[in-house]
């Protein structure tokens, strides 16, 4: 065998081994390869296809597969909805030879469908729990609340945008704490007030501070890490022994709220950053995760913030079309929670009522390239109206006296182009 023939063997062995739908085409457009997966997920065997022109069989997806050939650069992550009920993401790449010129391109299809409904189903699912609890994982609500109900002090660390804050407020809610709920923003105290802001003043004139108007309710300190070592060192002691001492002041006081406290994610790791291990070790860390490790949760928290942007208008939420959906979940969220609320409100506005948000209702970063823009400029007019060609069909298939393989002559397809529209349109 010659090292052509091998690498020929272990191609098609590839191909064949795949879970994904893949296409080969040379530069005029005629196919090479088609593997087993392409047969099921489009109906059409690989001896129909092979040899044969893809532009016969499909009009979008030949013309990306030119259009990444003429570019020469790959495209990944286009959503494509070949047919109704069916999702698709698609990776397409040009192929070159050993020279660098392009001899022809190739497709690679995963089918997302089944985790598309997945999602629209936990989707739809009726009116939810009351919405602060529902936004955080349920399993975390459930360890930190115990935490907090024993009075422990409690560190929750994560990126920007995690809800640390609002979970902070919500376990201060749900204890039914009669104080307040008071947060200092660590980083943005000026340094040399930080003391007298936290543990208040005593001198001639006495001023609380944020501990005394946090008596009987919860402390929240955002961004400890950003606290200076000698603020690090007294707070480690206060908690050590439940009481501190004001600024100026001798007498001892006796620690009367909750503490809870915010560290972005490198605190939790081995090296815990600027946070000193007698501050670190005085409280029980949590960790909450970002949204592009909680993608299962993300159909609804979409759904919580659609309803809760909607509501405010008096209306109820729209929903998410299948490709919005694929796009919210390819995309990872860098800003969490606060970036996805946004998104929902911004794309409340722009359906305006339609009921639907559709992935070009969503900002353009969260967006997802589709097929059909990818492709629009370049198709005929009649390809948009999939109800021209239906008809056009039926009409065909009538004269040939349902004669198939006329019908097929008549129109100027293969029959395996033919078999595969009656299938799509639903004339078998
Ligand atoms: N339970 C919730 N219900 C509704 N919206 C929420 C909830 N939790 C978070 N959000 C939204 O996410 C945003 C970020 O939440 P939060 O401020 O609690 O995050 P954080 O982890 O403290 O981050 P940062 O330090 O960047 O503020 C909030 O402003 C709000 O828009």
């Amino acid at each position: 065998m010659s090292r052509s023939e091998v690498m020929e063997a272990v191609l098609s062995g590839l191909l064949g081994a795949m879970n994904d739908a893949v296409t080969v085409i040379d530069n005029e457009g005629t196919v090479l390869y088609w593997n087993r997966v392409a047969e099921e997920t489009y109906g059409i065997n690989g001896k129909d296809i092979i040899g044969r022109k893809i532009g016969d069989f499909f009009q979008r997806e030949s013309i990306m597969l030119f259009q990444v050939m003429e570019s020469g650069r790959a495209v990944y992550q286009v959503y494509h909805e070949p047919r109704p009920g069916m999702h698709v993401m698609i990776n397409a790449a040009p192929i070159a030879d050993a020279a660098g010129k392009t001899i022809g391109a190739l497709s690679i299809e995963r089918d997302v469908s089944s985790y598309v409904k997945l999602s629209a189903e936990m989707y739809h699912h009726p009116e939810g729990q009351p919405l602060l609890p529902a936004v955080f994982p349920a399993r975390l609500l459930q360890r930190v609340k115990t935490v907090f109900s024993l009075g422990q002090p409690l560190l929750l660390s994560g990126e920007g945008g995690v809800g640390r804050t609002s979970m902070a407020e919500w376990l201060h809610r749900s204890a039914g704490r009669s104080g307040r709920f008071v947060m200092v923003s660590c980083g943005t105290v000026p340094e040399g007030m930080l003391e007298a802001e936290l543990f208040g003043y005593q001198g001639k004139e006495e001023r609380p501070g944020k501990l005394d108007l946090a008596a009987e309710g919860t402390l929240y300190l955002k961004d400890m890490d950003a606290l200076p070592p000698a603020m690090q060192e007294k707070l480690a002691a206060m908690l050590r022994t439940s009481r501190f001492e004001r600024l100026g002041g001798t007498a001892s006081v006796p620690l009367q709220c909750r503490i809870c406290g915010s560290v972005g994610p490198q605190a939790a790791g081995e090296e815990a950053g600027r946070l000193l291990p007698s501050l670190r070790y005085a409280f029980q860390l949590y960790t909450v995760p970002p949204l592009r490790e909680r993608k299962q949760d993300l159909p609804e928290l979409c759904r919580l913030f659609l309803d809760q942007a909607a509501s405010k208008a008096g209306m109820t939420g729209p929903e998410l079309a299948p490709d919005a959906l694929a796009a919210v979940l390819a995309y990872d969220w860098p800003g969490n929670l606060s970036q996805l609320r946004n998104a929902m409100e911004y794309a409340v506005a722009a359906a305006s009522g339609s009921g639907t948000v559709t992935s070009a209702q969503l900002p353009e970063n969260a967006r997802l390239r589709t097929l059909n823009e990818l492709t629009e400029p370049d198709l005929p007019l009649s390809v948009h109206s999939g109800e021209w060609e239906r008809a056009r069909i039926a009409e065909t298939l009538e004269r040939a006296n349902g004669n198939k393989a006329k019908a097929a002559r008549m129109l100027q397809i293969s029959r395996g182009a033919l078999y595969y529209k009656l299938k799509q349109y639903g004339l078998e």
